[in-house]
């Protein structure tokens, strides 16, 4: 099928005939796949990543940085420890070409690597990738030493022009916008002369979680990190220069794309059991145990993982989710389907996602007879009974699984192009209607 018919592709969500009851095992998380990769690569030895998400954001990552001349393998492990990937650094080199499709870890986390380059690089990615801010990353390396091509726009396309090494010390930047600014400068910090101090300067910065998970994971690769909550100054990080070690580690399942799954057992009254929840994490998708038990679920941590049980009932809710904001999308769809209205609140920032989020959720969920106002920083939902419909994805990854989760309480909705989903979750809709039973 052609990229434009498998785009304008109708997938006709299954409607649930009953309650699902079902273990589904959800493919690794994005963001520890990503990171790991970037760390991985910056080591001083090699490293393996056990169970790596392979999806279109982590292949992009892979690709790029096997095109700066880290050597990636492939392969098995043995019983029951699923697929690995063998990470071998080497000096960076350019020049180079990175497509960083429309993935944020990738247009982000990749740059302050590829000062470290040999020759320029250039990046590139999807329409949607010029849209998204990255002023915060460019600006940032320029005061750190790089030199950076762009077309002054402070966002892609752009070529930075490695130098072999990076100054690095302190620098301020307004990452109101996407904490990903944040975490880039960070992961590549500790092989920067100086290191690096990072002060954020703006407003609110959103996805602190996703902010931990990066000083976290550098902790683990041996790096010595400062943070605010460890009695440092507020909104200042600060990485010491130094070697990082390869490490092996185990990727934990994406918690965020367990939601739709979550949801499922929440909106049909059943039971949705995912493997290999971790105990500990630092996976935004964590808070869903407590935001789905406020919308009418219950949750338990076993020997088998989260098992996550739905009464049938489903509650309103109002919530700030600017530390998880990329959950928004499936508790909308949860919200439009629940007994009272919910108030989302905390996410503006998700304009500027890989589709303006608060627009596209409004627009989708409206068509299909609901009623959501777009506010200043998110959304108000009061929920009405909903028609069947075309659900428009905007190829967004979560507006597909929001409206797939929408189709299960609702007969005839038709996801567009709900390949989209490719983007952080591999074969979504074989799980979907593996879950069902179907
Ligand atoms: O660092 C990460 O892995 C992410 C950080 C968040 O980005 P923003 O802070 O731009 O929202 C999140 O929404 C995104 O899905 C993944
Ligand atoms: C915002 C998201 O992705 P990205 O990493 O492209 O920013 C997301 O996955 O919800």
């Amino acid at each position: 099928m052609s990229v434009n018919s498998a785009q304008s592709a109708l997938w006709p969500a299954p409607h649930a005939s009953g309650a699902v009851d079902a273990t589904v095992h959800v493919p690794g998380s994005k963001s520890v796949t990503n990171r790991a990769l970037v760390l991985a690569a910056l080591a001083s030895e090699p490293g393996w990543l056990r169970r790596p998400l392979r999806s279109r954001d982590t292949l992009l990552m892979a690709e790029a940085l096997r095109t700066l001349g880290i050597e990636i393998e492939e392969g098995v492990g043995p019983d029951g420890t699923g697929e690995f990937w063998r990470v071998i650094p080497a000096g960076l080199r350019g020049p180079a070409t990175v497509d960083v499709g429309n993935a944020g870890t990738v247009m982000r986390f990749l740059p302050p690597v590829t000062t470290l380059a040999d020759g320029p690089v250039r990046f590139d990615g999807d329409p949607r990738s010029y849209e998204r801010p990255l002023h915060g990353v460019i600006d940032a390396l320029r005061a750190l030493g790089a030199r950076i091509d762009d077309d002054g726009r402070g966002a892609l396309p752009m070529t930075v022009h490695g130098g072999g090494a990076l100054e690095g010390g302190p620098v301020e930047v307004d990452a109101s916008s996407s904490s990903q600014f944040v975490s880039a400068l960070l992961l590549s910090g500790p092989r920067f002369n100086q290191g690096v101090e990072v002060r954020h300067t703006g407003s609110a910065l959103p996805s602190m979680p996703h902010i931990r998970m990066t000083v976290d994971m550098l902790r683990s690769a041996g790096a010595q990190v400062d943070t605010p909550e460890a009695g440092g100054e507020p909104d200042v990080w600060r990485v010491t220069p130094g070697a990082l070690l390869g490490r092996d580690l185990t990727i934990e399942p994406d918690l965020s794309n367990a939601q739709p799954f979550l949801a499922a057992a929440l909106v049909t009254g059943g039971r949705v059991v995912v493997p290999d929840w971790p105990l500990r994490t630092t996976q935004p998708g964590d808070r869903l145990r407590e935001i789905f038990t406020e919308m009418g679920g219950s949750c338990e941590l076993t020997d088998q993982g989260l098992v996550f049980t739905g009464t049938g009932t489903v509650h309103g809710i109002d919530v700030d989710l600017s530390e998880v904001g990329e959950l928004t999308p499936g508790i909308a769809a949860v919200a439009a389907l629940a007994d009272s209205p919910s108030t989302l609140r905390g996410v503006a920032h998700l304009r500027l996602h890989e589709t303006d989020r608060l627009a596209a959720l409004t627009k989708e969920i409206n068509a299909l007879g609901g009623d959501v106002t777009e506010t200043a920083d998110g959304l108000r939902i009061r929920p009405r009974p909903l028609r069947g419909g075309v659900f428009h994805t905007y190829e967004d990854h979560r507006m597909a699984t929001a409206g797939t989760v929408i189709g299960l309480a609702v007969a005839g909705v038709e996801i567009e192009n709900v390949a989209t989903t490719a983007k952080t979750l591999p074969d979504f809709p074989d799980l979907w209607t593996g879950m069902l039973g179907a």
